[in-house]
């Protein structure tokens, strides 16, 4: 055996004395779970000390600021308690492979049905999905007990195909892989890491795995097979299959080809070949096909009817098998009923190959999938993550203790296969059950099966059926069992967390609800756990309040955290940031990529929490209609970006203008908290600035990203400053009526400069708003003129009426204006119309914060003149 001998003595183990003396696998609390609790208990005094505060200053006042920060602070606490469930217990796993066989022999091994999902030839190219299943075909584990299921949502002929090459290569590789006791069994990765078995043979297979993927690839590249690899009478027949004219990859009828038949094709070598089925379920426009749990179920009962295998796993095709052993670790937990008599499922963590240094995006998702699972293991047992996961197939028939009998007795998972997979009764049965009707009026997807109404099945999932009663046990060995890859775009990776917010608040929301339903079926802290992820959209609130609410109040000269609060803000903010700090480095996690980490929560926020709880909340069957064609389509990828660039300019700005304020003033006036909480936004923000200004490369910002982001930043910053002021000049300042003289104390505070800038922000922004997409702009840029003018005629009259004249002269505007016109008219197009008009309006502005009348109007005239 190749088991490296695990020390077994000195481990202090939670193993009865029941178990046999070699145990299968053992239990150990992690010690720094005492850490956690104490620590919790002065966290929560903090908080309420925190929300003490927070109540006395709403009695005292109720503003739109001390509300929002209440809110979102309510929000940061509810998250925090949540992510406490996690801490409370994490326990380390160990199993002992070498011991299995002792109570096993290899013979007894159950059969395994392995389901790969892959729905996109284009995103997800067939042939990484070919490497998938060679992987995990070629486990070390008996091959007439394995059986591959490839589930194809695509319908696609060149999945098709790249499996056929695949299954034919496969005839050499297991062999290859099984006489060289190969550790890395996905034919890519090995060919890419340097091992080396003997150079002859190595080429040899080298060369015929290049000869299949160029094959493969180009196929792809055709869109379609071409003649001349369709070689048997038995290809042409499947072929002609999908070119039938009823066949579009939405549109078509069920079908499943055995590829690889385990009672009868052989490798080279003379040994039986797993089974490989290739499945591509009906898919009818008008019938909803619920995404990849409808995949997966229709997996589940093809497989029941042709090898309904006890153990199932479920791998996605962007995953390979990096382990040959894992089955033999899963046995040691699912053939062990007697001490795991509940046990559903055996989740491995999802792990990814290809990170960069930093992990700037934070694709390994460190606390999801490694640091969180082993919190929830010490409960009772891990969420399901969608992949790399083994269930017993009795999950999916009821509880424990409440089995639901299938609609036909051939899905039974007590039902013992008698017939060939490919005798005809078989084969009709099986396309009978992939039909896209089939499931109606049944429960699958309700209390059988994977579970449909959520975007993330995984979790959705995984939750019912802990719910109802099964435990699950995480598996983290340190060889990884599967290893993915990740998306290498920061598109791609917010569209993928913008879908998976949805499908959270679309269980967060249900009447299955965690905090609901979920701590009534399994207890506060596992109910606490899924509501962590189920709630984790609403992030979006706080984060976004603290990158905008303090930098506004900043530049407007408003101090927001009171100082007696100083400490009470620094310690909250260490207190969470310190420990996830240091969770992330104890999970063999980097400094470095610590910072990525939490960079990315702050950057989804802002982005993909945003967007996604807004999408769910206008979400309406219209939309989840387009959903379902469109899931792989994001085409929307600017209005992601452009919240984060806003916030990273505006914290640049306040936070230099923080800067500014203390040196000038020499003292910190109440903003401390303020400018640290703009610094922290700047510190983030570093990639945003040279993404905007120094880079040149096609990854940078776009150019009218960063243009939409900087008119909205001086909006947001104008209608703040008008909020701020109050009515009188918000008024003014969206007529065009200059700045303040002689207000009120409030209105004093506001330097006139900036009250010019709010003006001109606004009114070239609602200016540029309204000359878009008019078919004559020199015309509606007179009309606009004239009501402008007309506008502030009016005001300035009725507040000359009103308070007594005005220190700022307006008739010269009348004089103007027929110039104004003038001019526009011949302006040549839109681009120079736009520019004279805002250099109008700030030219008319400036010359208004002088004094005196007469100076005003020369200045105006002057500027005028040389300017426009
Ligand atoms: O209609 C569909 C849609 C997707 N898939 C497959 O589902 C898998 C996951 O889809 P992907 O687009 O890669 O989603 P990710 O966000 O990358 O995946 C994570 O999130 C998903 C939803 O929660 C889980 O299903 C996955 O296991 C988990 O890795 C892939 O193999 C797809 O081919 C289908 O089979 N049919
Ligand atoms: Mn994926």
């Amino acid at each position: 055996m190749l088991f490296i001998k695990t020390k077994k003595s000195k481990m202090k183990t939670t193993t009865t004395t029941t178990g046999p003396p070699q145990p299968l696998h053992s239990l150990k609390p992690q010690r720094r779970r005492h850490l956690n609790r104490v620590f919790a208990v002065v966290y929560t005094l903090a908080i309420i000390s925190l929300f003490y505060h927070h109540t006395l200053k709403l009695f005292h006042s109720t503003t739109i600021i001390s509300l929002s920060l209440f809110i979102s602070d309510l929000i940061l606490a509810y998250m925090w308690s949540t992510n406490q469930a996690f801490r409370m217990n994490p326990v380390s796993r160990k199993v002992f492979p070498e011991n299995l066989e002792k109570f096993l022999e290899r013979k007894d091994f159950p059969a395994m049905d392995i389901f790969i999902c892959t729905a996109d030839p284009y995103k997800e190219p067939p042939i990484n999905v070919v490497n998938t299943a060679l992987s995990v075909m070629a486990y070390d584990y008996p091959s007439e007990k394995l059986s591959v299921y490839v589930s194809d949502d695509g319908g696609s002929e060149l999945t098709m195909f790249a499996f056929m090459e695949g299954a034919k290569f496969g005839k050499v590789w297991l062999p290859f892989c099984r006489e060289n006791n190969i550790m890395d069994r996905c034919p890519d990765a090995y060919f890419r890491s340097n091992y080396v078995v003997s150079a002859d043979q190595d080429m040899e297979v080298k060369m015929m795995y290049e000869s299949m993927k160029i094959k493969i690839e180009n196929a792809v590249a055709r869109g379609s097979i071409s003649d001349e690899y369709i070689t048997t009478d038995q290809d042409r027949h499947l072929f002609s299959q999908y070119r039938t004219k009823t066949f579009t990859r939405q549109s078509h009828p069920p079908l499943v080809q055995v590829l690889l038949n385990s009672n009868e094709d052989v490798d080279i070598m003379g040994q039986f070949m797993p089974n490989l089925i290739y499945i591509s379920r009906e898919k009818r426009k008008t019938t909803p096909h619920h995404f990849k749990a409808g995949a997966l179920n229709a997996l589940v009962r093809v497989s029941s009817i042709m090898t309904n295998a006890p153990i199932i796993l479920t791998l996605d095709c962007d995953m390979y098998s990096n382990d040959p052993f894992t089955l033999q670790r899963v046995l040691c937990y699912l053939s062990d009923k007697f001490r795991m008599p509940n046990c559903g499922y055996v989740q491995f963590p999802q792990r990814f190959h290809g990170l960069n240094k930093a992990d700037i995006y934070a694709s390994e998702h460190k606390r999801l999938f490694l640091v969180n699972p082993s919190g929830m293991d010490g409960l009772l047992g891990p969420s399901y993550v969608g992949t790399g996961c083994f269930f017993h197939r009795r999950v999916f028939f009821g509880g424990p203790s409440a089995y639901i009998e299938p609609e036909i007795p051939e899905l039974s998972p007590a039902n013992i296969v008698d017939k060939p997979i490919n005798s005809e009764q078989t084969l009709n049965l099986a396309h009978h059950v992939s039909g896209c009707n089939y499931e109606n009026k049944t429960n699958w997807g309700s209390k059988m099966g994977f579970r449909y109404g959520s975007l993330v099945e995984d979790y959705y999932s995984g939750f019912r059926l802990q719910c109802e009663g099964w435990r699950s046990i995480f598996c983290n060995a340190s060889r990884p069992a599967f290893l993915g890859d990740v998306p290498i775009t920061l598109i791609d990776v917010l569209s993928q967390n913008k879908r998976w917010s949805i499908g959270l608040l679309e269980v967060g929301f249900s009447k299955f609800s965690p905090l609901t339903f979920g701590i009534r079926a399994m207890g506060i802290l596992m109910g606490q756990s899924y509501a962590y992820y189920a709630f984790w959209p609403v992030w979006f609130f706080p984060i976004t309040t603290y990158a905008f609410l303090p930098s506004l109040a900043l530049l407007n000269a408003i101090p927001i955290f009171p100082e007696p609060w100083f400490f009470l803000y620094v310690f909250l903010f260490i207190g969470a940031y310190g420990q996830d700090c240091l969770d992330f480095i104890l999970y063999e996690g980097t400094f470095i990529r610590w910072w990525s980490d939490q960079r990315m929560w702050l950057i989804r926020g802002l982005s993909s929490y945003l967007f996604g709880s807004i999408e769910y909340i206008i979400m309406d069957d219209e939309q989840s209609k387009r959903y379902d064609q469109g899931i792989f389509e994001f085409g929307v990828s600017s209005p992601l970006f452009v919240p984060l660039i806003i916030a990273a300019i505006l914290n640049l700005v306040a936070f230099l203008g923080g800067i500014l304020h203390i040196f000038k003033e020499k003292s910190l006036d109440n903003f401390s908290i303020q400018i640290l909480i703009a610094g922290f936004g700047v510190l983030n923000s570093l990639p945003f600035y040279t993404a905007m200004v120094l880079r040149s490369d096609k990854g940078r910002m776009p150019i009218k990203t960063t243009i939409t982001s900087t008119i909205l930043t001086g909006a947001l910053y104008a209608i703040s400053t008008s909020a701020t002021c109050g009515l009188e000049l918000s008024v003014r300042s969206i007529i065009g009526n200059g700045p303040l003289r002689n207000g009120s104390e409030k209105h004093k505070a506001v330097p006139s400069f900036r009250a010019i800038q709010s003006c001109v922000c606004t009114e070239g922004f609602r200016y540029l708003l309204k000359i878009r997409n008019v078919k004559n702009p020199n015309f509606a840029s007179c009309i606009y003129f004239s009501q402008y003018t007309f506008l502030s005629f009016i005001v300035r009259s009725s507040h000359d009426l009103l308070l007594g004249p005005s220190k700022i002269h307006y008739s010269f505007t009348w004089i103007n204006t027929l110039g104004v016109f003038q001019k526009i008219l011949y302006l040549k197009n839109a681009k120079q119309t736009c520019f004279y008009f805002l250099k109008y309006i700030f030219i008319f502005q400036f010359s208004q914060i002088t004094l005196s009348k007469a100076k005003q109007i020369t200045i105006f005239l002057f500027l005028n003149k040389t300017l426009l």
